[in-house]
């Protein structure tokens, strides 16, 4: 099975197309890149961003789309509004399931997309993925609410699914409480939440990227929404789970922890 991420590299290899490559390996997708932008990063922030331009943004697609059957795409940092534009004009015409990471902002506070690009973003390319997984800040960005409670989190997926995508997870990391909770709103069907201890760790470079993908490999080997999205959950509290105490800020998640834990990981589905 062959899936493509278009995001952002991080020179760090906890996030962006690193995150999302070793992610693809671990659950057996062959993955294949469109890279949007070079950061140079590390586990303690975003230290340059040199975009790629909208043009070899997009004869990577091409060359991509040209020869292999992709089962699945995901896009993660997008940066500007050319970018998201021509990823729009490519992907279209296709019916590929497109997995949308709303990457916004990176967790040291560095920018990864423009404030133009969010219309964009929303306007155009959010209609047509077939998931989107906005954290919290991103969730508020995209539709203008506050979120804290249940019930605007349920308003918000509910807005968003609107939007005309097939499914939204709205992510949990950033709330407070005991518990890491996802909630999952699929057209048509009772949402429901993902639930697992909320784990203390500073390691949480790329749980996005690494959520988004795990969901985005799941997809390419047939997997059914639900299924590939629980199994993405599990995935990711895994390899926040088991550490690799890397670097010297806010270290990477753990992509190797799926394949040697994954008898042990529970997620409630509620
Ligand atoms: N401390 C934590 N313990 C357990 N799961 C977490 C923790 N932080 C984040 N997660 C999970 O990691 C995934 C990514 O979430 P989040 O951190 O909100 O996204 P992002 O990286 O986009 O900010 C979600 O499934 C979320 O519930
Ligand atoms: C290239 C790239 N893409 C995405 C993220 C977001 O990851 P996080 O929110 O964990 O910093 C990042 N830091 N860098």
């Amino acid at each position: 099975m062959i899936a493509c991420t278009i995001a952002g590299s991080d020179s760090g290899g906890g996030a962006g197309i690193q995150a999302d490559l070793k992610t693809f390996q671990e659950l057996r997708v062959f993955g294949t890149s469109v890279i949007t932008a070079l950061t140079a990063q590390n586990t303690k922030g975003v230290h340059g961003i040199y975009p790629a331009t909208a043009d070899f943004v997009k004869d990577q697609l091409n060359a991509v789309l040209d020869d292999f059957d992709l089962k699945a795409v995901k896009t993660g940092m997008l940066f500007n509004a050319e970018i998201v534009e021509t990823i729009v004009s490519v992907l279209e015409s296709k019916e590929i399931p497109l997995i949308l990471d709303p990457v916004m902002i990176a967790k040291g506070g560095a920018s990864l997309l423009k404030e133009q690009a969010t219309i964009a973003l929303k306007e155009k390319l959010l209609p047509v993925a077939t998931v989107c997984t906005p954290n919290i800040p991103e969730a508020e960005v995209l539709t203008g609410l506050t979120i804290k409670t249940e019930e605007e989190i349920k308003f918000a997926g509910e807005y968003l699914l609107n939007l005309g995508m097939q499914c939204v997870v709205i992510k949990g990391g950033h709330l407070a409480g005991k518990h890491a909770i996802d909630t999952v709103f699929i057209r048509g069907e009772k949402p429901f939440k993902m639930k697992t201890e909320r784990l203390k760790t500073i390691h949480t470079h790329g749980t996005g990227c690494t959520f988004s993908a795990a969901i985005t490999a799941e997809i390419a080997k047939g997997k059914p929404l639900k299924i590939a999205i629980i199994e993405a959950k599990k995935f990711v509290q895994l390899a926040i789970r088991y550490p690799l105490n890397i670097g010297h800020g806010f270290g990477p998640t753990n992509h190797f922890a799926y394949q040697e834990h994954r008898g042990i990981c529970d997620v409630q589905v509620i």
